[in-house]
């Protein structure tokens, strides 16, 4: 711990322990709105493959184009040599295992399982370095472990393995005896109960990886950003630039402050982010926000979030339920929202949501765009105009108009979602990741047609 405080002391960093939130990570310098306050490579890391995200990914970046199976393990992907050769130290002994596992257990390595192999592989080797001085020179060269790349800050992290509930327990167990198959280790290199508390570990401090567009790829270990606690009002974001994790600051965060992110939504209302808390992290959120709970503000704020809009279009009120359970009443014009005629549009929502997605991932561009108009139209009927829900469409509908030229038809209403999502991303993303190069360029082109358009209008 004290190798890990002096190299973020050098960042301007420094931890600090308090008694209801165990360490913290504080600032010891200001920062600027987008400045990279800490990044982190992952201490192992594994690609996503489950029902919703089923494709081989390149275990290194990874990329789903040209992908070439390791041919002694059959096990791991890879796009390209560099990768390969990149993930060679670790992949090496990890082959080795994975190559003596029978065809039908492959099929039973889900992530988890696959990321704790190679975080016990990892330790492995690093320990080794302890050994003989060839073997440990090869080894250091090979795997160089530093102050913030080590074991030592895998250990110190919360696994909350007391809260964890007996099913859970029964689940963690059975999967460290998998990891313990697959290891073959004598019984002195490896303690089940261990393992299955660095399940308990990963459960409350893995992160997902996100691409640009914040799909998931995969999931890793970064003992060292794990140290941010949670804000629902943070002072900083987690991105990823490529397997990179970047925790940039969203707003000026003076010296001696807490760095914070959040963990969930924070566009959920209280009770959703409270509830998600609780149930992966194992605490009641005390932030500004959260305190709040229950108080007029807060049940504004949640119905803002989840609610329903009033039935008069005209008013911007927001909803709760009446008391005689006829519906939800206005509480800005006491108009009365019948039940069933929001049953009726959500019943709607549900058809035009699964005829969206499927031609979505049929590829149906076109089709796809118009429904998720389709579902913007309903949901502006039925939930209020800062609905998480309307949210997320306008996101979607976003990301099919920036993706598919086709449907930049409505150029000016293209160039305004643009501009603003260029002027949030290059505070959370920074000014020169490709992909907001990427969307800048793009912003250039519907600028360019806009004008252009207009041009034509006027000369007309
Ligand atoms: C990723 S870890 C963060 C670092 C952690 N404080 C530690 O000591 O290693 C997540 C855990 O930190 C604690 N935590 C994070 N944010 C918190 C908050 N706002 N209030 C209380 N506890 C928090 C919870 O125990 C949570 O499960």
């Amino acid at each position: 711990m004290e190798e890990l405080k002096n190299a973020l002391n050098d960042k301007r960093l420094q931890v600090l322990t308090l008694p209801e939130k165990g360490r913290c990570l504080f600032t010891s310098r200001d920062f600027s709105p987008g400045e990279v306050i800490i990044s982190e490579n992952p201490y192992v890391s594994v690609p996503n493959k489950n029902k919703e995200s089923p494709q081989w990914k390149c275990e290194w970046c990874f990329s789903l184009a040209n992908l070439k199976k390791c041919s002694a393990c059959h096990v791991v992907w890879y796009c390209s040599s560099k990768c390969q050769k990149s993930d060679w130290k670790l992949h090496r002994v990890e082959c080795q295992a994975l190559s003596k596992v029978d065809k039908e257990r492959v099929k039973s390595l889900t992530p988890s399982i696959r990321l704790m192999v190679k975080l016990y592989l990892r330790r492995k080797l690093e320990n080794e370095k302890v050994g003989s001085h060839v073997l440990t020179f090869f080894l250091c060269y090979m795997f160089p472990s530093t102050a913030t790349e080590n074991y030592k800050n895998v250990e110190a992290l919360v696994s909350h393995i007391s809260d964890v509930d007996e099913k859970q327990l029964v689940l963690y167990a059975q999967m460290a005896n998998l990891v313990n198959l697959i290891l073959q280790w004598p019984d002195s290199e490896i303690n089940i109960k261990e393992v299955a508390e660095n399940f308990s570990k990963l459960a409350c401090n893995a992160h997902t990886i996100c691409d640009s567009e914040l799909r998931p790829l995969g999931t890793g270990l970064y003992p060292v950003i794990s140290i941010i606690n949670h804000s629902c009002l943070p002072n900083s974001v987690l991105v990823f630039e490529g397997r990179l994790a970047v925790v940039r600051a969203v707003e000026h965060i003076p010296k001696d402050t807490e760095v914070l992110i959040s963990y969930v939504e924070t566009a959920g209302s209280t009770i959703t982010r409270q509830k998600a808390l609780k149930e992966q992290y194992f605490f009641s959120c005390t932030c500004p926000r959260c305190i709040k709970m229950g108080q007029s503000d807060d049940i504004r704020e949640s119905a803002i979030l989840e609610g329903y809009c009033c039935k008069n279009s005209g008013c911007n009120g927001f909803l709760l339920r009446d008391s005689d359970d006829k519906g939800f009443v206005c509480q800005q014009c006491g108009l009365l929202r019948d039940k069933e005629e929001i049953k009726y549009i959500v019943s709607e929502l549900k058809i035009m949501s699964e005829k969206a997605s499927l031609s979505l991932s049929s590829g149906y561009i076109n089709e796809a765009g118009k429904a998720y108009k389709m579902i913007e139209k309903l949901q502006v009927k039925l939930y209020h105009s800062f609905s998480i829900n309307l949210m997320r469409t306008r996101e979607t509908l976003l990301k099919v108009l920036i993706t598919f030229k086709t449907l930049l038809g409505e150029v000016e209403e293209a160039v305004t979602s643009l501009t603003k999502a260029f002027d949030i991303l290059r505070i959370t993303h920074g000014i020169k990741t490709i992909f907001v190069m990427d969307l800048l360029s793009k912003l250039e082109e519907a600028r360019a047609e806009a004008s252009y358009k207009l041009r034509s209008q006027m000369e007309d």
